[in-house]
């Protein structure tokens, strides 16, 4: 771990501590050369101590900068290159956007509400498409790998669980948010990176999830749901409830098709944007960015 001053890579001044991965230690630093203020992501320091770890997660964050080479031009998605190394340890480097992700926002908001959900989710929908229009799935979406900054801008980050549709991946889900079809072992889809967003979504809203977090407890059509995701649902606001439930329907052909029509349904639940904001009346950052973004769109 390293401490504020501390200098990584011969070049990058540590500022503080952002959090802990799976597989990298991320930091605020600045850039000795430049003066930009960036984010940092090494190696774990225990991957060198232990053969078993670095061959299970070890070169993870190098994934992330070669995905990111690929999805360079996907607005909304915070991509890392490579920065070096640090006495061995690799690292990346990516803009700051002064983000903190949405573990934390949830905390702080407990629970976030209606409208905000939904301007979030509808707008993590955006970078989502892009993405899968282009032939990929990002396969771990989770309040963890999502960042909103103080403009009210999301940005997805760490990217590298991503994968073209066409390739055959080794398996990978974060139980709680992965699919029932993709736990019982098929290749992730648009159809299960909606079932996460919209377990994101419950996230949110109830910070809580809605299955089981382990295998899921799939409701039997006709009997009462099974008690978590009756609480769930019932925790619920109603305006949420529809397009929620959708999301994580165990029939992949259930949900819906796309984040275009995820997004199509949130927006039914946001403000008009053809409607002038009234005087004194000043939306949070969240839904003045989706506003800003709908009203240069339309
Ligand atoms: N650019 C950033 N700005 C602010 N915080 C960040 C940034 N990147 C990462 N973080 C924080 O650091 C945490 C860990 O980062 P990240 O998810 O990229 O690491 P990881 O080791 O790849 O995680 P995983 O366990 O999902 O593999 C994030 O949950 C977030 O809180």
């Amino acid at each position: 771990m390293f401490h504020p001053g501390e200098v990584v890579g011969g070049r990058y001044a540590v500022r503080e501590e952002l959090g802990q991965g799976n597989s990298g230690e991320v930091y605020r630093v600045t850039d000795r050369e430049t003066g930009a203020r960036l984010v940092l992501k090494i190696q774990l320091a225990r991957f060198f101590e232990n053969t078993a770890d670095y061959e299970q997660y070890g070169e993870e964050i190098l994934d992330e900068a070669f995905v990111a080479e690929e999805l360079s031009e996907v607005p909304g998605l915070l991509l890392a290159r490579p920065g070096g190394d640090h006495v061995k340890r690799q690292f990346l480097v990516m803009p700051d956007v002064e983000g903190r992700d949405l573990v934390a926002f949830a905390g702080d908001e407990s629970p976030v509400s209606s409208a905000r959900t939904a301007a979030i989710i509808a707008q993590l929908c955006d970078p989502l498409g892009e993405l899968h229009a282009r032939g990929w799935v990002h396969r771990d979406i989770k309040a963890e790998n999502a960042l909103i900054a103080p403009d009210g801008r999301l940005w997805l980050i760490d990217l590298g669980s991503a994968v073209r549709r066409d390739i055959d991946a080794k398996p990978q889900c974060t139980l709680g948010y992965a699919a029932p079809e993709v736990l019982q072992g098929a290749p992730a889809t648009v159809a299960s990176d909606v079932f996460s967003l919209g377990c994101l979504l419950f996230k949110l809203a109830i910070m809580d999830l809605p299955y089981d977090n382990t295998t899921g407890l799939r409701p039997v059509p006709g009997l009462p749901f099974p008690d978590r995701l009756g609480r769930s649902l019932g925790a619920l606001a109603p305006e949420l409830r529809s397009v929620g439930l959708r999301m994580i329907e165990w029939d992949p052909d259930d949900r819906p098709h796309g984040m275009a029509e995820v997004a199509g349904e949130l927006a039914q639940l946001l403000p008009d944007p053809a409607t002038p904001p009234r005087p004194g009346r000043e939306p949070d950052p969240v839904l003045r960015y989706w506003l800003a973004r709908h009203r240069i769109a339309s």
